[in-house]
C-alpha cells in the first residue's frame, strides 16, 4: 500500500472507541487497547506523511454501537472480576443511548472521502454524532519539528528560547 513499496497509497481506518478516549473502570485492560490505538494511529500518520507512504492513517471513536459485542457484558467468561459492574455498563448504555451501525459506517465513509484526514481521532456519539478530539499538541509538536531539522541538543536550546517569556 506504502508507495515507498511501489504501492498506490490509501487509507487505513482503525478502530478505537470512546472508551480509549475517556477511562472505563469496568473495563480497564479494554480502554487501554483502545487508548494504544489512538497514540498508534496518531504516531503512524505523522510517519506516513514524513516518509511520503501516501496512506492516510485515522481511527474512529464510536459510543455504544447495536452489535453483538454488547451482549457480551453478560458473560462472566469476558467480564471477569467486573462481572459484578454489568448494571453500571447497562445504566451507560442507557444515558448515552446506543448507536445503530449505519452511523459507523457513516464516519467510516467521511474519513474515506475527506483526502484532508490524516491522524484524526473520530468520535462518533448519539448526542454529538460526527465529531473529532481535538489535540493542543503546540509544544510536544515544536519540539518534533524542530529535533528533524537539528542535532537534539541545538534543538533543545532552540526550543527552550522559544518557551521563554
Ligand atoms: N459495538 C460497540 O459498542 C463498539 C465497538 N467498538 C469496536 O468495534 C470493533 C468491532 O466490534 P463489533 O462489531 O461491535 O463487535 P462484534 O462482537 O460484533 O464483532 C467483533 C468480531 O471480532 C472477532 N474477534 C474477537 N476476538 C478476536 C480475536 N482474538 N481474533 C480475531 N477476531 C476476533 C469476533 O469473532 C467478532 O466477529 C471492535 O474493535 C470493538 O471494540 C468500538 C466502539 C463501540
Ligand atoms: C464500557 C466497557 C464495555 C466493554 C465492552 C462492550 C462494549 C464496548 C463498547 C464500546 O467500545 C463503547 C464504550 C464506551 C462508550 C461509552 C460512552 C461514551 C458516550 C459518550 C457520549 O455519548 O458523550
Amino acid at each position: 500500500m506504502s508507495r515507498a513499496c511501489g504501492g498506490n497509497g490509501g487509507v487505513i481506518i482503525n478502530v478505537s472507541s470512546m472508551a480509549g478516549l475517556m477511562p472505563a473502570p469496568q473495563q480497564p485492560v479494554y480502554t487501554a487497547t483502545k487508548c494504544g490505538v489512538i497514540g498508534f494511529t496518531r504516531a503512524m500518520a505523522e510517519t506516513s506523511k514524513r516518509e511520503n507512504y501516501g496512506v492516510r492513517i485515522n481511527t474512529m471513536c464510536p459510543a455504544f454501537v447495536n452489535t453483538p459485542i454488547l451482549k457480551t457484558i453478560d458473560e462472566e467468561e469476558n467480564m471477569g472480576k467486573y462481572f459484578k459492574d454489568r448494571d453500571a455498563i447497562r445504566k451507560m448504555m442507557s444515558n448515552f443511548g446506543i448507536l445503530e451501525p449505519a452511523a459507523v459506517a457513516d464516519g467510516l465513509m467521511k474519513i474515506i472521502e475527506d483526502e484532508t484526514l490524516n491522524g484524526a481521532v473520530m468520535k462518533i456519539t448519539k448526542t454529538k454524532g460526527i465529531h473529532f478530539e481535538d489535540y493542543a499538541t503546540g509544544y510536544l509538536q515544536e519540539v518534533q519539528e524542530v529535533v528533524m531539522r537539528k542535532d537534539p541538543e541545538e534543538a533543545n536550546e532552540e526550543v527552550t528560547e522559544s518557551r521563554k517569556c
